[in-house]
């Protein structure tokens, strides 16, 4: 199981530099998140390639059209996965699929706000999507609602594609997601919002456990 750590709002790299040098030991993937991606573009991508280059990276450019272009873009940046939104065109998707394949990268597809999940994981196995993320939406979070029952759910029609889940985990709840074994745990504020970002991407590596 991978710990993907998301760096979201009020970013730059120095100031992800700072904080993957202390939890680099915890970590496996470094999430260039969406708001990140708004302001700065994909120059984090390039400085952060070099710097790192044991870990991966992943561009959450959440890309709902120019599946190939956009793509293309981030992987010639220096990404190593990039994101699509499950609710874009199939053309888009297979084109992001397609920019993959020339950098030998890799397709994450956010299954965020899609009405209907079950189908939509079918045809993303089909297209051959990389990983599949459940995703519960920032804006959501604040509900108070735990949607790892839903995810749990979902799971289930996960079967050709690797398994992601994000959105409001931490310490305090990682237990219910790592419980179904995902092969990547993606956390932004829950280690970057923390007092101590070091303590808390310990103590969600230990919660990982040996899985
Ligand atoms: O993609 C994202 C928001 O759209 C975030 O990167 C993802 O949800 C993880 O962040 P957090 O743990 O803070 O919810």
């Amino acid at each position: 199981m991978k710990l993907q750590v998301a760096f979201d709002c009020n970013c730059n790299t120095q100031k992800i530099c700072d904080c993957v040098d202390l939890i680099s030991g915890y970590m496996d993937f470094i999430e260039v998140g969406t708001p990140l991606v708004i302001e700065k573009g994909l120059s984090t991508v390039r400085e952060l390639r070099p710097r790192y280059p044991h870990l991966k990276i992943l561009a959450d450019l959440k890309i709902m059209d120019g599946g190939f272009y956009e793509a293309n873009a981030a992987f010639e940046a220096g990404a190593d996965i990039v994101t699509a939104l499950a609710v874009a065109e199939d053309a888009t998707l297979m084109g992001a699929i397609e920019a993959a394949a020339k950098h030998g990268g890799e397709i994450m597809v956010d299954m965020i706000a899609h009405p209907d999940l079950p189908r939509r994981i079918g045809e993303l196995g089909a297209m051959g999507a990389d990983y599949i993320c459940l995703h519960t939406a920032k804006d959501m979070q604040q509900s108070g609602k735990d949607f790892s029952a839903f995810m749990r759910e979902m799971k289930g029609f996960v079967k050709h594609a690797k398994l992601a889940l994000a959105g409001g985990i931490n310490p305090g709840n990682i237990e219910s997601y790592t419980s179904m074994e995902p092969d990547v745990i993606i956390i932004g504020e829950g280690i970057t919002g923390a007092a101590d970002p070091a303590d808390a991407a310990r103590a969600v590596r230990e919660k990982m456990g040996a899985h």
